[in-house]
């Protein structure tokens, strides 16, 4: 049944389908935040703030007529999920802020949604079942993120906010927009971050401010962006902070006032992240992840390790502590700032070696060609076919694969089954609360192990 268009007395564009609405079934969760419906003409909706088994009326975002799929906005909802809860945050909801995707459903329904995400992108990019992926489809919440119903954790330790340039207030983007939500608080922000009091100051000129709140630290940071031409404003915040600036012909972030890195901890260790590097967002991801690949790689004295896409030297560091004196540990990172703070970071261990350079072309020219043990952490796209396959020829015993996307982990776990590698354990945690985001750890072995 086609529910009657917002849009109707001007006309959708023609061919767009865009404010056009349809009351729908909602079927199962999708990657990316959205669950999937049809239209009554068989086209396939992507439908946000939604929850499977709802009957809603959706509201179409993006796509015309014969498109492969549209984008929706649950915009009425006729017959309600269980795990539906009234979303915490006032700025949550169809057209509003893009940052959280799943404010309206239960955490533990969240989580459920995020591991049927991982096992169907398993089963359809590498065609693993559960079993064969050793994944028993459970999303773990970080340790104290399990609170009363209605409280929100506050993770977010790094918070990009965008600048709305007609009132210079901070805010955060919509969904799939440059368009900014102006907001008074962000409900997911670390506290360290809600203190410095971003969204009651004037940022105009800027295009986007970055707050860091250091787990472990009383770091704290500003990272400006400004629009061509405009000059930095006086940043006089709530607390002390270290100013950076973003240069916007380059890209490159250079030092306003204060140290151009705050120092976080994790593993007992303290890693100093400079300028625009790479760590963990949720205060408790970095230990959770070091501790997840550690009782899976069993790493034992004497080992040889690779530590790839190796930022700051989080996992070289564990590695290092637990391989010893005889041991020897290689991280590649392609990021120049963060392979200096990886080696200012591990100098304490004479034999951890951080290589700068692309893991495709880096490792390649270390002409290693074996190894006891290996950790990858690559960005979204994952590692790729290539590198998969050289990693697969080193002889590992073992393999740890830290992912950010179900999807790239499958594509890149179907790579490792070609190179003679199996999955022997998948876990999941769930470090993005509120969010479609979820982290991964896959822990390989050799296919033929005890055959
Ligand atoms: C997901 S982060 C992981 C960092 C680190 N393992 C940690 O947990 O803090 C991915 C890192 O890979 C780096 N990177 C991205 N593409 C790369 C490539 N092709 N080769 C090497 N490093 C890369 C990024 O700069 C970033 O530091």
């Amino acid at each position: 049944m086609q529910a009657e268009s917002k849009n109707s007395q001007v006309g959708p564009e023609k061919g767009s389908l865009v404010g056009q609405e349809y009351e729908v079934e909602i079927g199962p969760v999708a990657h990316g935040g959205h669950c999937i419906a049809r239209t009554p003409e068989g086209q396939v909706l992507f439908v946000r703030h939604a929850l499977p088994g709802e009957r809603v009326v959706a509201r179409v975002t993006e796509g015309e007529e014969g498109a492969r799929f549209l984008r929706a906005d649950a915009v009425r909802i006729l017959d309600a999920a269980k795990d539906r809860v009234e979303a915490p945050c006032p700025y949550a909801g169809p057209g509003r802020c893009g940052g959280c995707d799943w404010q309206h459903a239960k955490p533990g329904a969240q989580r459920r949604l995020k591991g049927e995400v991982i096992t169907e992108q398993l089963k359809r990019l590498a065609g693993l079942t559960p079993e064969e992926a050793g994944w028993d489809g459970t999303v773990m919440p970080a340790e104290g993120d399990k609170l009363p119903a209605g409280e929100v954790p506050q993770w977010r330790t790094r918070v990009q906010y965008a600048v709305d340039p007609a009132t210079g207030k901070a805010g955060l983007r919509r969904h799939r927009s440059h368009e900014v939500e102006p907001v008074d608080h962000c409900m997911i922000a670390a506290q360290g971050v809600s203190e410095l009091g971003i969204e009651r100051r004037d940022w105009t000129g800027m295009e986007s401010v970055e707050a860091i709140a250091a787990t472990g630290s009383q770091d704290r940071q500003v990272i400006l962006a400004p629009r061509p031409g405009a000059r930095l404003p006086l940043v006089e915040l709530d607390r002390p902070v270290s100013v950076l600036r973003v240069d916007e012909k380059t890209g490159g972030v250079h030092r306003v006032h204060g140290r151009p890195f705050v120092r976080e901890r994790a593993d007992d260790r303290t890693y100093r992240v400079g300028a625009g590097g790479f760590w963990q967002v949720h205060p408790k991801a970095a230990d959770t992840l070091v501790k997840a690949v550690m009782q899976g790689l069993l790493p034992r004295k004497g080992d040889t390790a690779l530590d790839l896409y190796c930022g700051v030297g989080l996992f070289a560091g564990a590695l290092a502590d637990r391989v010893g004196d005889k041991g020897a540990v290689l991280g590649i990172e392609s990021g120049k700032r963060a392979v200096e703070d990886a080696r200012h970071n591990l100098a304490g261990f004479p034999r951890v070696r951080i290589e700068q350079g692309k893991v495709e072309s880096a490792l390649p020219r270390t002409g290693i060609t074996e190894v006891d043990l290996i950790v990858l952490d690559p960005p979204r796209a994952g590692a790729g076919r290539a590198t998969v396959a050289h990693l697969s020829s080193l002889g590992a015993r073992r393999i740890a694969y830290v992912a950010c996307d179900p999807a790239a982990l499958a594509r890149d776990l179907a790579y490792f089954r070609e190179g003679g590698y199996r999955v022997r354990t998948l876990r999941a945690f769930d470090l993005f609360p509120m969010t479609h985001h979820v982290e991964c750890v896959a822990i390989l072995e050799p296919a033929d192990k005890g055959a």
